[in-house]
C-alpha cells in the first residue's frame, strides 16, 4: 500500500520495521512558516530507509512515512507527554531542532488546533497502518516490531560525548522478551563496535506503544550513530556540509551488521511459535 506519503510493504516474515524519521516532505504552507528548510530537515534519520532496503528480501514488512518529523513526530506520545520527563527531548510537533534552533518564525508555531489536524492527517494513519500489519502477522504467531533510527554521533543537548555505535532500546526490559534484546545485542557485538542497551535511547513511543511481549508482540528500537554508515563533518553542521550523501561503499559494513541483527530478530520470533 502506498499513498503520497505513507508506504507499506507487506512481507511474510515475523518482522515489521518502522521507519518514522526518514521522511523530508514538508507541505509548502507549513514550510513557509518555518525558519529554514535546512533546519527543518536537519534531524532526519538520514538514509535509514535505503540502509535497510535489503530487509524486504528477507521477508520483512516495512512501514514508512515520508513526512518530516518536524511536521509531526510519529515516535512521540500523541498526548504530548514527554518521552523523558525532566530531560531535553523534542516533542510531537517540535518547536526546536536537537541543537535548540527554533524551527518556526516568530508567531508561526502550530497551535493546539493545528497540532490536532496534523495528528489526524498523518500520525493516526501511520499508526493505523502499523497496527494493521501487527494484526496481520500476529494472527500467524509471535513477531518483532523493530523501530529503525539513526542520529548524529554528537548532539550535546541530548547526550554527553560520543554516542555508542549501536543503541538498543527495550524501555528497560518492558517491550520485549529479554532473549530478543540479548540476541540483538549479540548480533551487534560481532561487529566489534561500541554498543549499549537502554542508554540515552530507551525506545520511543512506537516501541513503548506496541511492545506487548505477553501477547507475542516484541518491540525493540535500534538507534545507530550516523558515523557507522555516513560521513559526519568534524566541524559545525551547515547547509553546505549536511547531510552528506548516501555513499553505498560506506554503508556495506553496516548493512552486513544489520542483516545479522534482523536475522536474529526473525530467528527469535520463529523460535517462539
Ligand atoms: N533518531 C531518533 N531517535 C529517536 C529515539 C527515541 C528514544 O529512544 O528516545 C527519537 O527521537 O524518536
Amino acid at each position: 500500500m502506498t499513498s503520497d506519503w505513507l508506504t507499506v510493504h507487506e512481507g511474510a516474515a515475523p518482522l515489521i520495521i518502522g521507519l518514522p524519521h526518514t521522511g523530508t516532505t514538508i507541505p509548502a504552507a507549513i514550510e513557509a512558516r518555518m525558519s529554514s528548510p535546512w533546519l527543518a530537515r536537519k534531524d532526519a534519520d538520514w538514509w535509514v530507509d535505503r540502509l535497510y532496503d535489503f530487509a524486504r528480501d528477507m521477508g520483512a514488512t516495512t512501514v514508512r512515512t515520508a513526512l518530516s518529523r518536524s511536521v509531526i513526530d510519529v515516535n512521540r506520545d500523541p498526548s504530548g507527554a514527554s518521552l523523558y520527563p525532566g530531560q531535553i527531548t523534542t516533542g510531537l510537533c517540535p518547536l526546536e531542532t536537537f541543537d535548540g534552533e527554533p524551527l518556526y518564525r516568530p508567531g508561526q508555531a502550530p497551535d493546539a488546533a493545528e497540532i490536532e489536524e496534523r495528528r489526524a492527517a498523518w500520525f493516526d494513519p501511520y499508526h493505523a497502518a502499523l497496527q494493521a500489519q501487527i494484526d496481520r502477522l500476529q494472527a500467524k504467531g509471535p513477531l518483532v516490531v523493530y523501530d529503525a533510527h539513526s542520529i548524529r554521533s554528537v548532539a550535546p543537548r541530548l547526550f554527553a560525548g560520543e554516542l555508542p555505535q549501536f543503541n538498543i532500546g527495550d524501555n528497560d526490559g518492558a517491550t520485549c522478551a529479554p532473549r530478543l534484546t540479548q540476541a540483538v545485542e549479540a548480533a551487534c557485538a560481532v561487529s566489534g563496535d561500541s554498543l549499549v542497551v537502554n542508554g540515552r535511547f530507551k525506545g520511543g513511543w512506537t516501541t513503548r506503544r506496541y511492545g506487548r511481549p505477553q501477547a507475542g508482540v516484541h518491540a525493540i528500537q535500534m538507534e545507530l550513530a550516523d558515523r557507522g554508515y555516513m560521513r559526519e563533518p568534524a566541524e559545525a553542521l551547515t547547509p553546505e556540509n549536511w547531510p552528506t550523501p548516501y555513499e553505498p561503499e560506506r554503508t556495506e559494513t553496516m548493512r552486513r551488521h544489520l542483516r545479522r541483527v534482523l536475522n536474529a530478530c526473525i530467528t527469535f520470533a520463529e523460535s517462539r511459535t
